[in-house]
C-alpha cells in the first residue's frame, strides 16, 4: 500500500475527480438475491482497515443526511454501499475524499480516518487526498480530449510524465479497456461507447495509482452487457485499490462485494458486515425488509 498519510499535505496536485454526481431512481428489487457463500468473494481473506468513520454526522443547513456512522471499510476489498434514495450512500462516499467541500451548505462532524489520519484535519489538502482517493461517477464524463490524454490527464497534472505511454497502457489494460482502443488512441474519448466510456474514466482515475476508487452507481447508465464488464472490472479492481461502491441494485452489490453497508431512511447506517451474511442472515429486521423489498 502507500506512504505515510503525511504526505496528503504536502502534495499539491489535481486529479481528474471533478464531474457530474448523479442521482438515478432506484432500481426494482428482484424475488430473489444470489448469496455468495461467506469467505467467498473478490477479495477474501483478513484485511486491515482503511477508511474509518467515527461518530460521522453531516448535515446540509438543517438537514441531517448521515447519523453517527461508525464503520471500518477494509483495505483491498469492495464495499457495497446500499439503501433507499436518499438515506445518504452518496454524502458518505463523497465525505470520504471531501467531495462534499465542494457545498456550501456541507458540515461533517466527527472523523473520517484514511490509514488513521483524519481527512478533515486543517494539514490535510484535498487535492493531495483525492490523487489518493480517485472516483468513478454514474455518468461517465470523459473528458472532450483524445483516449491517451484522458488516461495521462491526471499524470501529467502531476508532473508524472517519464514513462507516460507505458502507464496509460498499464491502466487502459488494468481497465479492460486496452485491446478495443490500443489501435485508437487518439480519437476522442467522447466517441467510445458508453461502457467504454466508463472503463475509460476507470482508467483515468487509477492511471495516478490511487489507493482507494470510490464509485458512485457506476455501471447504472449502462446496457447489462456493458454493466457486467464493469463489474467483473470491480472484482479485480479490488486486488490493487479499496474499492467502495454506491450502488441501487442490490443482485449488484451481492454478485460483486465482500462487504456491505446497508443505510436506511434518516441516514443512519443500520448494518454492516460481509455481504453473504447481511444478504442472508441479516441482523436487523429492517434490513430484512428492506433487501427482501418489503420497503425502500
Ligand atoms: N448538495 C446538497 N444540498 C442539500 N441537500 C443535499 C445535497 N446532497 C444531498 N442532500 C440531501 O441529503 C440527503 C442524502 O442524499 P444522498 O444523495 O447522499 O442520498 P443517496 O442515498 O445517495 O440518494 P440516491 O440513492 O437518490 O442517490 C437527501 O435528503 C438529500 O436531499
Amino acid at each position: 500500500m502507500s506512504e505515510n498519510t503525511s504526505n496528503l499535505a504536502e502534495e499539491r496536485t489535481a486529479g481528474p475527480t471533478a464531474g457530474p454526481v448523479g442521482t438515478g431512481d432506484d432500481e426494482p428489487i428482484g424475488a430473489s438475491i444470489e448469496v455468495p457463500d461467506p469467505g467467498e468473494g473478490p477479495g477474501s481473506g483478513a484485511s486491515r482497515t482503511a477508511i474509518a468513520a467515527r461518530g460521522l454526522t453531516v448535515s446540509y443547513g438543517d438537514e441531517v443526511a448521515l447519523r453517527p456512522v461508525d464503520v471500518d471499510v477494509p483495505e483491498r476489498r469492495v464495499t457495497a454501499i446500499i439503501g433507499p434514495s436518499g438515506c445518504g450512500k452518496s454524502t458518505f462516499l463523497r465525505c470520504i475524499n471531501r467531495m462534499n467541500d465542494r457545498v456550501d451548505s456541507c458540515r461533517v462532524e466527527g472523523e473520517l480516518l484514511f490509514e488513521g489520519k483524519d481527512v478533515y484535519d486543517d494539514d490535510v489538502d484535498p487535492v493531495a487526498l483525492r490523487r489518493r482517493i480517485g472516483m468513478v461517477f454514474q455518468q461517465p464524463n470523459p473528458f472532450p480530449k483524445s483516449i491517451y490524454d484522458n488516461v495521462a490527464y491526471g499524470l501529467r497534472v502531476q508532473g508524472r510524465t517519464d514513462d507516460l505511454d507505458e502507464r496509460v497502457e498499464r491502466a487502459l489494460r488494468r481497465s479492460a479497456l486496452w485491446d478495443e482502443v490500443s489501435h485508437r488512441l487518439d480519437e476522442s474519448g467522447l466517441e467510445l461507447s458508453g461502457g467504454q466510456q466508463q472503463r475509460l474514466c476507470i482508467a483515468r482515475a487509477i492511471a495516478p495509482d490511487p489507493d482507494v476508487l470510490l464509485m458512485d452507481e457506476p455501471a447504472s447508465a449502462l446496457d447489462p452487457v456493458a454493466t457486467s464488464k464493469v463489474e467483473d472490472l470491480i472484482a479485480d479492481l479490488a486486488e490493487e485499490y479499496t474499492v467502495v461502491v454506491v450502488t441501487h441494485n442490490m443482485q449488484q452489490a451481492a454478485r460483486i462485494s465482500d462487504e456491505t453497508a446497508v443505510f436506511l431512511t434518516g441516514g443512519e447506517l443500520v448494518e454492516f458486515g460481509d455481504t453473504a451474511t447481511v444478504f442472508g442472515n441479516p441482523e436487523s429486521d429492517r434490513v430484512e425488509d428492506y433487501i427482501t423489498g418489503k420497503f425502500g
